[in-house]
This record gives structure tokens, sequence and C-alpha cells, in this order.
């Protein structure tokens, strides 16, 4: 049986304001997280996911803004949440990591520093508990001599380990749900894969659910366990991670796994989706301008996500009428 979702993002649409024009970078997109399970969020530079991801904690840009939609977590519309209510939220029930942890970090004071700081401001504990937890988590983080990590600056250390502090300092709070935007991009092979197994470390122990952004499907297939692929602002597909990397439906989601797999040559071209410049008043397919399956039935439909088999969803009229065949 299928357990209630702890997150559940329902209709979301974001408009970013430019002195040119109204963008729409994020549409209707809707998806659930449950606890202990990892949704693995891929698509290209653009497509939509960082908006996705900072929406969640009210951390858009100032030009940025929820057109519509709602965000639920535990039973509360995090929409709707005062600044002081999100404040609650973030750090402590959500936490997020972001791909370049040298950024999240003050470099003229001590990981101890960081560390007593963050937990503190959540938890009423005193300096030397604090300490005590600190040490405990980075060990469950198999950081070799926490002590002395403790006492460096965050200049001293590699990105990698970098990286793995900053997850110890999300676990110390045990949050219920971490978003990790392209936690692992800014690390070398070795340090992406310790990273990438305590995420799977902490989904397995603490039952935390894990939102990954990643453009690397690499790396999202060896976390997650359903994947949604964003283009133009839209999730064109959905579905558990095997399923999507065997059998891939969108002709999106198709070229993108050949062109990183190598299965032929193809390749992503650059340009960026049309979609993401101006409001889609035309209700066309995100993906009709660099599609090869493309026809005329593409330009007027109405962009459903349908599940067109158990847990498998796909917005594309092509796909759906292949079905029906
Ligand atoms: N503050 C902003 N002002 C104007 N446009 C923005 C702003 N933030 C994001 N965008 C645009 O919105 C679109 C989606 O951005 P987003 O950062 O969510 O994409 P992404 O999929 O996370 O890409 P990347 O992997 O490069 O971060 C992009 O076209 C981006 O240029």
């Amino acid at each position: 049986m299928r357990q209630q979702p702890i997150l559940t993002v329902n209709n979301l649409n974001i408009s970013v304001s430019t002195p040119l024009a109204v963008a729409q970078p994020v549409r209707e997109v809707s998806f659930t997280l449950q606890s202990g399970k990892v949704l693995g969020i891929v698509g290209e530079s653009g497509s939509g996911k960082t908006l996705t991801c900072l929406s969640i904690l009210s951390l858009l840009p100032e030009n940025a803004k929820v057109e519509l939609g709602n965000i639920n977590f535990r039973n509360q519309n995090l929409l709707e949440c005062s600044e002081e209510e999100i404040r609650q939220v973030r750090g402590k029930e959500i936490a997020i990591i972001m791909q370049n942890p040298m950024i999240a970090f003050n470099p003229v004071r001590t990981i101890e520093s960081h560390f007593i700081e963050t937990i503190r401001t959540h938890l009423p504990i005193t300096k030397r508990q604090a300490k005590i937890m600190a040490v405990e988590y980075l060990e469950k983080m198999d950081l070799p001599n926490p002590r002395t990590v403790l006492k460096q600056y965050p200049f001293q250390l590699s990105g990698g380990m970098l990286q793995r502090v900053m997850i110890a300092i999300t676990m110390s709070l045990n949050p219920s749900i971490i978003i990790a935007d392209e936690p692992t991009t800014a690390l070398d092979a070795t340090n992406q894969l310790q990273v990438l197994q305590q995420l799977d470390k902490l989904k397995k122990e603490y039952n935390t659910g894990i939102l990954l952004v990643s453009h690397d499907l690499r790396v999202v297939a060896q976390l997650a366990d359903e994947v949604a692929v964003m283009y133009g602002g839209y999730i064109v597909e959905q579905a558990p991670v095997l399923e999507l990397y065997n059998h891939p439906k969108h002709p999106y989601t198709r070229v993108l796994f050949e062109s990183r797999f190598g299965l032929t040559r193809k390749k992503i071209q650059n340009d960026s989706p049309s979609s993401t410049s101006s409001i889609n008043k035309e209700n066309k397919c995100p993906y009709l301008d660099r599609c090869e399956d493309a026809d005329h039935t593409c330009t007027n439909y109405n962009l459903e996500f349908v599940e067109f088999q158990k847990d498998h969803l796909v917005r594309c009229v092509k796909v759906l009428e292949s079905i029906g065949d």
C-alpha cells in the first residue's frame, strides 16, 4: 500500500518579471514525495528545477512569484504560511542542500561555529551538547577525525568534505525532507559517490524524503525511486526509476537518455525551450519546436499530464495517440 505523501506539490505555476517581459518558467508542476523515498527531478539547464525547489521554502528571488498552486506539508499549505511559520519549517523540517557548499559557509568561521549556531537556532541545547552532536553527525557522515574537522575553516576542506559537513549539519536537525539541488555537480567522481552514499544512508536510516535535483541522469539513477523529467517549465514525464530508464516515452526524455548514455549520436540542441521566454498562451507542446515526432496535432492540445499506465505519466499527445492504436 502506498503511504501518505509527506509533501504534495499541486499545479505549481511560477512567473518571473524582467524589465522586458513576464515569463512563466514553472507551469502546472505537480508531484508528491513520500518519507524514505527519493524523487529525482531531471532536466536541462533552465527547465525550472531550481525555482520549483526554492518555492517550497519561500526562497524565490524577488522578481519571481507563485501565481497558482499549493504546496502541502503536514496538512499545511506552505504558500499560505507567514514568514515566521516558514522559518520554523526551514532547516528543521525541510532542509536544502545546494550545489556549491562553499557559498553556504562563512569563510571566517570554523565548522564548529557553523554547526553550533545552526543546531542552537532550532534546538534548546547548550553549546557543549551541540558540540557532542556535531561530532556524532560528522562521524555518521564517515568524516575522519571529526574533532579536527570542527576546528577547521571551510577553505581547509575539500569540496566533497564540505558537502558532507553540510549534510551532517542538515541531518543534525533531523528534517523530514531534504531538497538536494545538484548536490554533487561541483564534486569529482570519488566525492560524488561518497555524497550519494551518505544521502542513501539518510533516507534508509532516518526515513527522510529526498527531492534530488540534477541534470545528471547517472546521479539520479543511483539514488532515486521515482523520476520526474522537466522541460520548458513542465514535468513532461514521470515514472518509477527503472520504468523510466527502460521505457522512456516522451520524445524529450528519449533524446535526453540517448544523448547522456551515448546510445546514439543524437545530441540535445542547446537552444533554450521557447516556452520559458513568454507565457504559453497557445497551449502548445513546450517541446514542439525541437521534437522529431511532432506534427499538426501537437499545436492544438491541452498539455494534459496523463497516466497512460500505472505510475507512468506523460505529457505528449503523440505518445498517447500511439497507445490508443
Ligand atoms: N530571478 C530570475 N529572473 C529572471 N529569470 C529567472 C530568474 N530565476 C530563474 N529564471 C529563469 O527561469 C528559468 C528556470 O530557472 P531554474 O533556475 O529553475 O532552472 P534549472 O532547471 O534549475 O536550471 P539550472 O540547472 O541551470 O539551475 C530559466 O530560464 C532561468 O533563466
